[in-house]
């Protein structure tokens, strides 16, 4: 049974338990006529009623808590209560005497058990029941006591019970009708709040990205690093590269900004390519680009970004008939837990200048990262 489902058993079980209130209520008005001497029947007529009612009511209470009735085609057993019930009732007024008028309205507070449960066809169904059981008592009555003023008095008993039972089924139309209603609003609600949640999410990855690439904007680099590095424990470390395009105006200026525009998406792909799913790449803006390895030392850093930079440099991209090639220069620097990363990103910066100094298409590291 999966959580949704037992979710609904227990809530079967408490209109169940709500159910047996109602029985409890009943037994008890009765024992009040009993003690009042309006209650005429034989001690063995209302052993048998309590006996009988116990027993259907312990059946179904099995059914239930086995979850036996999720093989039923309604599982809530509504209508197999509602008409144990009304049978038990008709059993009880049958032996009520001069009380039994009193109770006849425990008919419509059976029905309104089937109000959100039960179909329109289903109710008037229950309803009918109601009215014909009450109406077979009028008529066994009357083969046993054929006084005139009685028939009339029950038959008039039946005519209360038939009015307010069609004002019940009327009244629980309108119910019905309200809460479909209100589905219906709950669900165009609920369209509308996982279309906002989407957008949300769109929007999210849109403020996070980098249009051009696809990579990661500087923003979320920077607010990404700062949540790694403050869960590093110590001893571990990250790995940070900044890394430039060399000459890269060049390809503007020579081939035109779309030829540029290649090559940038062009060093993403090698990028995603040469990395693990838990490393990061990121747009740093313009022709730079940061990456952060996690959980890294300076010899895997190297080994990842000259990776990147061989690949990179052999790549050759065709645009507008023209083969560009690009290479780049890399700056590595390590950061340690409750390291500055601003501080460690300018390190890195300053290794790339050494790169650039040192003739491009190269890696550089932190001086004082070796240590
Ligand atoms: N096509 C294209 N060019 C860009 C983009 N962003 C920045 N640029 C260009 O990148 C160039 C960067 O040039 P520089 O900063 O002089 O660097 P460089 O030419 O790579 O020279 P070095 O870094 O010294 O090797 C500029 O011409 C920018 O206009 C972009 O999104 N698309």
């Amino acid at each position: 049974m999966d959580s949704n489902e037992s979710k609904f058993q227990a809530l079967r079980l408490q209109r169940f338990y709500l159910a047996q209130l109602s029985y409890a209520i009943t037994y008890v008005v009765i024992g009040a006529a009993w003690l009042a001497g309006q209650y005429n029947a034989s001690g063995a007529m209302a052993a048998s009623h309590v006996l009988l009612g116990f027993s259907l009511q312990a059946v179904l209470f099995g059914i239930l808590k086995s979850g036996l009735n999720l093989r039923f085609k309604d599982p809530s057993l509504t209508s197999l209560q509602m008409v144990i019930a009304m049978l038990l009732l008709t059993y009880l007024l049958a032996f009520s005497g001069e009380f039994r008028g009193s109770l006849i309205m425990i008919y419509p507070i059976i029905l309104l058990f089937g109000v959100f449960q039960l179909s329109r066809r289903a109710f008037l169904t229950h309803a009918g029941l109601a009215l014909i059981l009450y109406g077979t008592l009028i008529l066994f009555n009357t083969f046993q006591d054929d006084s005139t003023q009685a028939l009339t008095v029950h038959l008039l008993e039946w005519f209360v019970l038939a009015c307010f039972t069609g004002w019940l089924s009327f009244f629980c139309s309108y119910i019905r009708e309200l809460r479909s209603r209100l589905q219906r609003r709950h669900n165009v609600l609920q369209t509308h709040q996982t279309t906002l949640r989407d957008m949300m999410g769109q929007l999210q990855s849109l403020a996070d990205t980098d249009g051009l690439t696809g990579l990661a904007n500087r923003r979320y680099f920077l607010s990404e690093a700062r949540r790694r590095i403050t869960l590093l424990t110590p001893g571990r470390k990250v790995g940070i590269a900044l890394i430039d395009l060399d000459h890269f105006k060049k390809i503007n200026d020579i081939h035109g900004h779309a030829a540029g525009d290649e090559v940038l998406k062009g060093f993403a792909e090698v990028a995603r390519q040469n990395l693990r799913e838990e490393d990061m790449v990121a747009r740093f803006g313009g022709e730079e680009f940061v990456v952060m390895l996690d959980n890294s030392d300076l010899a895997a850093l190297h080994q990842c970004i000259e990776r990147i930079r061989t690949c990179f440099a052999g790549t050759c991209y065709n645009v507008a008939g023209a083969e560009v090639y690009c290479t780049l220069s890399a700056g590595l620097n390590l950061v340690r837990p409750d390291d500055n990363l601003e501080k460690r990103l300018n390190q890195a910066d300053e290794a790339l200048y050494c790169a650039k100094d040192n003739g491009r298409n190269r890696c550089e590291v932190y001086e004082e990262a070796y240590a």
